[in-house]
């Protein structure tokens, strides 16, 4: 081996690569060690980086150099006062990055910070060394719920009621069914936006146990549980609206004909999910694989991100709804209704019982 000889191919592509990783990662820790910290409830206001290390209890150096990183990133803006730079929260971190804001996004965010987790233990996880079907649904859901309450109601949930509540079936309707409801904040709102309507949100034992905090922290009167399981369990009948969002049964046949069979004629059925139906781009790969270290039991995962055994494509089942007796009224895509992209291309069917 020459030590005057180069290689055939340089490194750069290499090094490059494990140097942007790199940054990237140092970025997502210093962004866990932030909220960690809760340094964005410190910022509502201008503070010195000597006033909040000493807050903190923090290295003043470091801390400096967090600030400024955080400053680049847009999550927090400068001004000198009395020759010092001080720091304070941009808007949109007020809104989002407090723990104790209403819209706090610091619970769902933490998501992904246990998730990395598995990626440090990826090794483990390829060799199956990890039992990770030791959960089963009913255990698991409770969890991912509570989470998705903080998510949705800072944008989708609103959105999504408002834009139900235009229906004329919506105004008419005495009863509705959330199935998979989870949190039941569709439902809440829903009973919010129609005083004349009573609202049931189905799921699982566990998970009805924390729809009631949801019910009793909103003060919600017409909103009800039902506790079960919707591949086995009745799930009522006269229903004017089912609607059901990101729920494992929403595109199988067999959940669609259940539905069907408990709405009344004329009412709807607002089905909201995740067609995931490409795989193409690196990210797709990524999330495909994060769905398949693990496994809850009660849960039939298929390969894709959000599929299950026995769903349909979008195509087969909006064609499913139709020869059920269906007639599609719009068909939503989501993120044009959000105005951005996050976690995937979804869908919300809105389809009218009329024969
Ligand atoms: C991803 S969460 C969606 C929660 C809520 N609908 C939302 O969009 O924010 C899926 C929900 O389906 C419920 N679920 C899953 N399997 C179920 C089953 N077999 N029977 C009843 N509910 C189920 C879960 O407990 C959970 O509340």
């Amino acid at each position: 081996m020459s030590l005057l000889k180069c290689p055939n191919e340089s490194p750069e592509k290499i090094l490059k690569l494990f140097d942007e990783i790199y940054s990237k990662t140092r970025i997502f820790y210093l962004l866990k060690t932030a909220l960690d910290l809760n340094l964005f409830d410190y910022l509502e206001d201008f503070k010195s980086v000597e006033e909040l290390a000493e807050i903190l209890k923090c290295d003043l150096i470091l801390i400096e150099y967090m600030l400024k990183i955080l400053n680049n990133l847009g999550l927090i803006e400068n001004k000198v006062i009395d020759g010092k730079v001080c720091y304070k929260n941009t808007d949109i971190t007020n809104i989002y990055l407090k723990k104790e804001s209403n819209y706090s996004l610091v619970n769902p965010i933490s998501y992904y910070f246990e998730n990395i987790k598995n990626w440090e233990n990826l090794i483990d996880i390829l060799k199956n060394k990890y039992n990770f079907s030791k959960t089963d649904s009913n255990n698991f859901f409770p969890e991912v719920v509570i989470r998705m309450a903080d998510e949705c109601k800072c944008w989708e949930l609103p959105k999504v009621l408002n834009y139900i509540s235009k229906y004329e079936e919506f105004k008419n309707a005495k009863k509705l069914l959330d199935l998979g409801g989870g949190h039941g904040l569709y439902a809440i709102g829903f009973s919010m936006l129609n005083k004349n309507l009573k609202c049931y949100v189905f799921d699982l034992p566990k998970v009805v146990e924390v729809t009631k905090k949801f019910i009793e922290k909103y003060n919600a009167k017409n909103v009800f549980t039902i506790a079960g399981d919707f591949y086995k369990d009745d799930i009522g009948k006269d229903y004017d609206i089912i609607f059901t969002s990101y729920n494992p049964g929403g595109k199988n046949p067999h959940i669609a004909k259940k539905v069907y069979n408990a709405l009344n004629i004329g009412g709807l059925f607002i089905n909201k999910q995740f067609f995931p139906e490409e795989e193409e781009s690196i990210e797709d790969y990524l999330n495909n694989m994060e769905w398949n270290f693990f496994k809850p039991a009660g849960l039939e995962k298929d390969r894709i991100r959000f599929t299950f055994k026995g769903d349909l494509n979008f195509d087969d089942y909006l064609e499913y709804l139709k020869n059920l007796g269906f007639k599609i009224l719009e068909v939503i895509n989501i993120q044009e209704l959000l105005g951005f992209e996050c976690f995937g291309k979804s869908k919300m069917i809105i389809a009218k019982k009329v024969k």
